[in-house]
């Protein structure tokens, strides 16, 4: 995927192809406006507040406890974004909005907006040190109750679009039973996966203070005995032998070094039972040589700042595969996710 300038007219059209348009100007100057814009107008609520029949940017201040004319200010972006329309003196919410900000929608990311407001916005103040120390936030290792709170919100809204994709797209046996969800969080990926394959249970094994908020999110499922949770860290537990019938790893690789993929890819191998699969669900790192792809190449910037890692090419994880006496065996592209693959090993028989 890409992000694009588009020209409004003929002349724009020409001066963008005759390269006398200061693009990196916009990336410098306009593009953290935007990002700061729609993360502050969604905590504060001004979608819904839209939503809820305030209409004038003053009425909208005053519903979200806003100034005035800063409002008005911030209204403006959002309209030339698109998240607004503007007639007849009043604001209104696009369709696209409504899907994926009004916090009653189904699809709503707006906890992932909130977290990044609250919590990541801070930390790219330390992207300079990171370019310059190679060394990361390393943030699992150091959050309170507050930010594994709005984390694993965050990570629930980001996982509502792919979960059921990724459970349709499951390359699974019909009479699999046991599924491990290492890192699952919030449990989107087993619960959708469970929904589909009905003899299927899954253990979502995450850290202990992951699990304390992340237990509400995978209650609302009603998925009973299903779905449940096993505190623990897959780098220090031991898994048990010849066990699953498929071992999930969604969003976590990207967290961890390669020695440490490699040692958890050898235990999950170890915890398969014959004939069983091993999914890594990631962003993948594209090639330099290849396409330029915007989200890979800005997810793997990102992961190296907070994780002191990134995101991983297919070669190296069907190396780990590999190593760990796997066999590499599907690769499976989302519709709607551009650079996100679930890759695929499979234990011999
Ligand atoms: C980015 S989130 C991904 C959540 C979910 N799998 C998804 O795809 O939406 C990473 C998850 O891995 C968990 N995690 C991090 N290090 C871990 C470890 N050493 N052992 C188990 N879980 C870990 C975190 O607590 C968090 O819930």
């Amino acid at each position: 995927m890409q992000l694009r300038v588009f020209p409004d007219n003929i002349l724009e059209w020409l001066a963008l192809r005759l390269k006398l348009v200061p693009l990196p100007l916009l990336h410098a100057q306009i593009f953290p406006v935007v990002s700061k814009a729609v993360l502050e107008a969604v905590d504060a609520g001004i979608f819904e507040a839209i939503e809820a029949g305030h209409g004038s940017a003053e009425s909208i201040a005053t519903a979200c406890q806003l100034h005035p004319r800063a409002t008005e200010q911030l209204l403006g972006v959002l309209t030339s974004m698109r998240y607004l329309r503007f007639r007849r003196q009043t604001y209104r919410l696009t369709r696209s909005t409504r899907k994926w900000i009004l916090a009653q929608s189904p699809d709503t990311v707006r906890d992932l907006a909130i977290y990044n407001n609250r919590v990541v916005w801070p930390w790219l103040d330390q992207m300079g040190h990171y370019l310059r120390t190679g060394q990361g936030i390393q943030y699992h290792d150091s959050f309170g109750p507050d930010e594994w709170d709005l984390y694993q919100k965050a990570m629930n809204g980001g996982a509502i679009s792919e979960a059921r994709e990724f459970a349709r797209n499951l390359p699974l046996s019909a009479n699999a039973t046991r599924m491990l969800d290492i890192g699952g969080s919030h449990g989107q990926h087993s619960v959708e996966a469970c929904r589909r394959f009905p003899s299927l249970q899954s253990v979502i094994l995450d850290l202990p203070g992951a699990i304390e908020k992340a237990a509400p999110l995978l209650a609302r499922q009603g998925m009973g005995k299903r779905v449940v949770h096993q505190p623990g860290n897959i780098l220090s537990d031991q898994l048990p032998d010849a066990t699953y019938d498929l071992v999930l790893m969604s969003s976590l690789a990207h967290h961890f070094t390669t020695e440490q993929n490699q040692e958890v890819i050898h235990k999950i191998s170890q915890c398969l039972r014959p004939g069983g699969i091993v999914v890594i669900n990631e962003f993948i790192r594209p090639n330099p040589q290849d396409a330029p792809e915007l989200v890979g190449s800005s997810t793997d910037l990102f992961f190296g700042l907070t994780s002191t890692s990134g995101n991983w090419s297919v070669d190296e994880i069907h190396g780990w595969y590999r190593a760990a006496n796997l066999l590499p065996y599907k690769i499976l592209s989302y519709r709607a996710i551009p650079g996100r693959f679930q890759v695929v090993g499979r234990k011999p028989f």
